[in-house]
């Protein structure tokens, strides 16, 4: 067995593999069978010293917005730099290709590593665009073509998720908490794993998926499920009561203090203890001697205001007796911005009669089916909520399912390609290309610019002609302050080339990218496409290759 096996065989998909950490899964067989009957047949047909360029980029941004953010390349990466069949993986190809396949084509495929692949990228957690490659990459046409699968599997749902949560992030506004609750609704453990770290890169502050904070170190958050509170049905059913002081470390009834705060309670709040549930306030109890510093309950499984708030605030007061300060509630269901306004008035209420300052500070969480218009809509009715436990929404990109990123060959052996298309936005953009963002004194990105890479780059204040790719009367003179090359070259000569950000400082690197948006290509109504054009030279060159490549038709 090889250590990918073994990685895999562990019971573990992310196994240490000596230099990096990578998802088992994450191998060359994990491709279309097309890529690798393409290889034979380029093999075949003698193409093993052609050197090809492919460009991977998206035609359209998610979510009906104008951005998108770019993630997954420290697992392109790592991908490359593993990138090699083993000997099980040869012999399944031999049983499963076509017959008559030449068996030195096996050999040649045993010995295929990424080695004489370059590979050039912007940086990840960087505002991307339609059109401008968030990846190029150059080498032997066979390997190359070969990873075409694998790479998109790899940034097309990391950046939908970084976006998708980016998104979030911008419309809770940066004081309210964002987690990730949406294992259970993803698709599949690996959709789940991915979900949780490319949300956390896109902002939010933690997930519930423990693997995912192990693996990837995001903090891992949580509150308890109604399963908890419906499993006590009476304080009889209590089989400890007991906890210890903070301070004096006397072993106290809890459930004791609660019950006379419940009575107080239910005059300053104007509920019935009758109302309320004792198996409830049972379990609230019992997880508060459980959890005693970090009492985090859930309100709404009978009634919020009639028997959630009356509880918790009981249990919480109780606690305060005993030197400790409860976290806070969730709510799950009803009118969330209601029952938080609500909430937050009870713990007013309790802070003041009970003196308990801070009461008012408890935070309120919510949950349920939440997207990005029902926090704006929340925003607009006004709310009291301090965090947001999202999963459904989020995880699954239920807006938008998939990014469309592609990989298409634009160079071969020196020589430009283009993909023609009845649909113009399908053209390719042919030939070697760079890429620069040219951003206007007030440091807000102003449109991003492609050239020929023969093409010298842009210069700060000077004028450069920039033109819609295929609109030809569409074009601006554009006098940049600062001009930014985008491509770093990350993988050459068998080796990563550029010291890789931690994921904390990727989740960083996207807020400080969006800053240098302008607001209304980030507003989630109609918001105003964000530029991309192409040098004149460029220009000239797709569309004298466009000419050359289009049969010209015949009327009769
Ligand atoms: N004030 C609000 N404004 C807009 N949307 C809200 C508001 N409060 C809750 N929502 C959303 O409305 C939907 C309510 O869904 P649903 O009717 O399934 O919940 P529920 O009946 O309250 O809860 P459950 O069925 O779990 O008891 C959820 O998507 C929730 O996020
Ligand atoms: O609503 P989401 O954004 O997907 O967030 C995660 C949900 O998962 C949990 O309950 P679950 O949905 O399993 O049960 P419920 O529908 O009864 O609340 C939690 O209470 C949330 O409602
Ligand atoms: O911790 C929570 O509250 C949680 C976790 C997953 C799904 N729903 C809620
Ligand atoms: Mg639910």
């Amino acid at each position: 067995m090889n250590d990918r096996e073994l990685s895999c065989s562990a019971g573990g998909q992310f196994m240490d593999r000596g230099r990096m950490n990578q998802n088992g899964v994450v191998q060359p067989l994990l491709t279309d069978l097309y890529q690798i009957t393409m290889a034979y047949a380029y093999w075949k047909s003698d193409k093993t010293d052609d050197t090809a360029v492919f460009d991977l980029f998206f035609r359209n941004n998610p979510f009906h917005g104008e951005f998108t953010i770019f993630a997954g390349l420290e697992e392109c990466l790592k991908f490359l730099d593993s990138f090699h069949y083993s000997q099980s993986d040869i012999e399944y190809l031999k049983q499963t290709l076509p017959e008559g396949i030449e068996n030195e084509f096996f050999e040649y495929l045993g010995n295929l590593t990424a080695r004489d692949v370059t590979l050039f990228a912007i940086d990840e957690g960087t505002v991307a665009f339609p059109r401008v490659p968030i990846i190029k990459i150059e080498g032997p046409l066979i390997i190359v073509q070969l990873l075409e699968t694998t790479l998109l599997t790899l940034v097309n749902y990391a950046s939908l998720m970084a976006t998708n949560a980016a998104r979030y992030r911008m419309v809770a506004g940066k004081h309210v908490k964002l987690l990730e609750f949406g294992l259970r609704r993803a698709q599949g453990p690996d959709g789940g794993l991915s979900a949780s770290k490319y949300s956390y890169t896109g902002g939010f502050d933690g997930t519930s998926n423990v693997l995912a904070g192990k693996l990837f170190n995001i903090p891992v958050k949580g509150t308890h499920a109604h399963a908890y509170i419906t499993s006590f049905s009476s304080i009889g059913e209590l089989k400890t009561r007991l906890i210890k002081h903070k301070q004096t470390g006397i072993m106290e009834d809890l459930l004791e203090h609660a019950v006379r705060h419940r009575q107080m309670l239910s005059h300053v709040l104007d509920v019935s203890t009758e109302e309320s549930s004792e198996g409830e306030l049972a379990a609230m109890v019992s997880y508060a001697i459980a959890f005693p510093d970090g009492f985090m309950a859930l309100v709404d499984t009978y009634d919020v205001k009639r028997s959630g708030l009356l509880n918790f605030s009981a249990v919480a007061l109780a606690l305060n007796d005993l030197g400790y300060h409860a976290l806070g509630i969730r709510i799950d269901s009803g009118d969330l911005a209601y029952l938080s306004c609500l909430a937050r008035e009870t713990f007013e209420k309790v802070a003041e009669r009970f003196k308990v300052p801070w009461f008012n500070k408890l935070t309120i969480v919510a949950s349920n089916d939440i997207n990005e218009d029902t926090i704006l809509s929340l925003n607009e009715q006004g709310h009291k909520i301090d965090c947001f436990g999202i999963g459904t929404h989020l995880v699954t990109c239920q807006r938008q399912p998939a990014l469309g990123c592609v990989y298409k060959l634009v160079e071969i052996n020196g020589q430009p390609r283009i993909k023609l298309s009845q649909d113009v936005e399908k053209v390719t953009m042919p030939g070697n290309k760079n890429a620069y963002r040219l951003y206007s004194a007030d440091g807000h990105a102003l449109i991003d610019l492609l050239q020929k890479v023969s093409e010298p780059p842009p210069a700060v204040g000077q004028k450069v002609l920039c033109r819609h790719p295929f609109q030809e009367s569409k074009r601006a003179y554009v006098i940049p302050s600062h001009v930014e090359s985008l491509y770093k070259v990350y993988w050459k000569a068998g080796k990563i080339c550029q010291q890789l950000p931690t994921l904390e400082q990727v989740r960083e690197k996207v807020q400080i990218s969006l800053k240098t948006l302008r607001n209304d290509h980030k507003r989630t109504l109609n918001p105003t496409p964000y530029k991309v054009a192409v040098s004149d030279n460029l220009y000239n060159f797709i569309h004298d290759l466009w000419l050359q490549n289009a049969p010209i038709g015949e009327l009769s």
